[in-house]
């Protein structure tokens, strides 16, 4: 197990938007987190990498209790994350967009950068290195000299794995990362998260298309009004009276 919460749970004001759920990510699975519309995925998510602080219960990476630990703090532990739109720079090539990416996790400093010092250099194309080799990862190699904003929508999803793996991460968590493109790139982008899953990274991932987290997950978790009302693989969350009675009560997406 790579992460474990404890009887987690956040409030919003009178509002319990995850309330007291006890989940683990496996090591070098992927790991899905599916429920209705409003169930709480991404406050949950916001919880896993810093964004929210509880407002009970605990966050465990590797057996080291994190909670209230900063964003920042927990990236560094190796948990990257994706977010439902993607923040890129349009006018900069791809490339460039994911050097500054990396370049936020590097150790220089304004004194390294202002006399180049031979660290800076050395960072320099460290970081250049590294985002080549994750866009070759992603197979975006024949577009990285184009700006982001011309590339396409799955692209540009692709270019946010890249940004994600470019910290080298142990576990990433993406957010509905197949959100707005067709099958077809569905597929594509699913057959990436099985290749993250090959070189050993974890993965997590809040989806509302069940087909295919269905094929996809080794392990699926289903939140519904802020609680976990089931977790198993594919098969038994299937055929769980509860989850079939969230989703008709629901209305989700298929
Ligand atoms: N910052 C916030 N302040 C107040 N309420 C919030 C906040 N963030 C989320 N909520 C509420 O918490 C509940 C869970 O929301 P959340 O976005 O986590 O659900 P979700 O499962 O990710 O939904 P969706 O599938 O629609 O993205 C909702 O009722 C939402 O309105």
């Amino acid at each position: 197990m790579l992460m474990e919460t404890k009887k987690l749970t956040k409030r919003f004001g009178g509002l319990t938007a995850v309330n007291d759920v006890d989940f683990t990510i496996e090591k070098g699975k992927i790991n899905a987190i599916i429920g209705p519309n409003g169930a709480g995925k991404s406050t949950f998510f916001n919880l896993l990498s810093g964004t929210y602080i509880p407002s009970e219960g605990q966050v465990f990476y590797k057996g080291q209790d994190i909670t209230k630990r900063p964003p920042d703090k927990i990236a560094r532990l190796g948990v990257a994350r994706t977010f439902q739109t993607n923040h890129l720079f349009e006018e900069s090539t791809v490339l460039d967009n994911v050097i500054v990416g990396h370049r936020l996790r590097t150790s220089s400093n304004l004194w390294d950068a202002v006399f180049r010092t031979r660290r800076f250099k050395f960072e320099e194309k460290k970081c250049r290195d590294k985002a080549m080799e994750v866009l070759d990862f992603v197979e975006l190699t024949h577009v990285m000299d184009e700006p982001a904003g011309s590339i396409t929508q799955e692209e540009k999803k692709r270019v946010a794995f890249a940004l994600a793996l470019a910290t080298d991460p142990e576990v990433v968590f993406l957010d509905e990362p197949t959100a707005g493109i067709n099958p077809g790139e569905t597929e594509g982008l699913a057959s990436l998260m099985e290749k993250m899953v090959q070189r050993g990274i974890t993965v997590c991932l809040i989806e509302h298309k069940m087909k295919m987290i269905m094929k996809l997950a080794d392990k699926i978790m289903v939140l519904n009004y802020g609680e976990k009302i089931a977790e198993g693989t594919s098969e038994e969350i299937m055929n769980n009276q509860a989850v079939i009675e969230a989703y008709l009560g629901g209305g989700a997406s298929a």
